[in-house]
C-alpha cells in the first residue's frame, strides 16, 4: 500500500491506496502534519511501500514533511515536480516552474480522464480554473481568492462582521438575499464563486464551443455544483495527476 498526499495551503489530503489496482483502502483531511501522522499511524494492518507527494507549501515545509514520513512509516517519499510537458500536456506558464503543482497536475488529470478539451475548476483556499486545448496545451488560467479567504478577509477588515462556523453552515441551507450579517456574508460569498465558475464556463465557450469538458475539483466544489450542471465533479483529480507524475511500483 502506498500514502498519497496533496498538501494545500490549508489542509493536507491523505489516501492510502492500493499499488496493484489503486483501490482506495483509507483517506481524510487533517491541517497539520503531525495529525496526518497520527491518523495514518492509526490504520489497523496497513503496511506502507512508498508515499508520493504534491505539495503547494515552501520546500522547506515539504521536506520537513517528507523527514517525518520517513522517520514515521520508513519509507521515502517521492515528491512531484514540475514540468515542461508531460502526458500530452504542454505546460503554458512563460516559466513553466511557477505554475502550481496542484494546478499542474489537475490538469494532467483532467486532460488524461478527458481526452480533449477541459476546464478544470478548483475550489479550496484559492479557487483556480485552468484551461488545457484538445492538443494538449495548457493555455493558463486564473488564481481568485477561495471561500476560505473571500471570508476571512470580510471578518478582518470589517468591525461589525463576527459569527461563528455552526452558524456560517446553516445560513447555506439558501441563497436568498441575507437577513442577517453571516447570511448576507456567507451567500455573497458562495455567489461569487459561482460567479467565477460560470465566467469560466463562458470563457471555454467562447474557445471550443461546446466541445469540452469541464471538471470541478476541492474542498468547496460542492458549492457551486449546481451552478455548473454539466461539470464532472472529481474530489480526487489531483491524485490522478499525481499518479501520472510520480509513478511508483
Ligand atoms: N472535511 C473538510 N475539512 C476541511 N475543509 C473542508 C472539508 N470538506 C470541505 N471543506 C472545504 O474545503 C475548503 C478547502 O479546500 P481544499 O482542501 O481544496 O483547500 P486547500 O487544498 O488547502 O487549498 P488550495 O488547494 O487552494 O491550496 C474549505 O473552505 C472547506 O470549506
Ligand atoms: C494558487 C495556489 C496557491 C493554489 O493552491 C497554488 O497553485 C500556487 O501556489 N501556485 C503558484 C502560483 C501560480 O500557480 O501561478
Ligand atoms: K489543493
Amino acid at each position: 500500500m502506498i500514502l498519497e498526499l496533496d498538501c494545500g495551503n490549508s489542509f493536507i489530503k491523505w489516501r492510502v491506496i492500493h499499488v496493484a489496482d489503486a483501490a482506495i483502502e483509507s483517506g481524510g483531511i487533517v491541517d497539520s502534519d503531525q495529525a496526518l501522522v497520527a491518523e495514518v499511524a492509526a490504520l489497523p494492518s496497513v503496511r506502507l511501500t512508498g508515499c508520493r507527494i504534491v505539495s503547494v507549501r515552501s520546500e522547506e515545509e515539504t521536506d520537513a514533511l517528507c523527514a517525518l514520513i520517513a522517520q514515521a512509516f520508513a519509507v521515502q517519499a517521492r515528491v512531484a515536480h514540475p514540468a515542461q510537458e508531460l502526458a500530452g500536456v504542454r505546460n503554458g506558464y512563460d516559466d513553466y516552474q511557477r505554475l502550481g503543482m496542484d494546478r499542474w497536475l489537475a490538469a494532467l488529470g483532467a486532460f488524461h480522464l478527458a481526452k480533449g478539451a477541459c476546464l478544470v475548476i478548483d475550489l479550496g483556499t484559492a479557487a483556480k480554473a485552468d484551461f488545457v486545448a484538445a492538443d494538449g496545451e495548457h493555455l493558463g488560467g486564473y488564481i481568485c481568492p477561495g471561500m476560505p479567504l473571500m471570508r476571512s478577509q470580510l471578518r478582518t477588515h470589517t468591525r461589525r462582521i463576527r459569527y461563528d462556523d455552526a452558524s456560517a453552515e446553516r445560513a447555506l441551507a439558501s441563497l436568498a438575499p441575507g437577513r442577517s450579517t453571516v447570511e448576507a456574508v456567507e451567500r455573497g460569498c458562495v455567489l461569487m464563486l459561482q460567479g467565477f465558475a460560470r465566467t469560466q464556463l463562458e470563457q471555454a465557450r467562447a474557445l471550443w464551443g461546446d466541445d469540452f469538458a469541464v471538471f470541478l475539483t476541492g474542498g468547496d466544489a460542492p458549492l457551486v455544483k449546481e451552478a455548473v450542471p454539466q461539470a464532472r465533479v472529481v474530489p480526487d483529480l489531483v491524485f490522478v495527476g499525481l499518479a501520472m507524475a510520480c509513478p511508483l511500483d
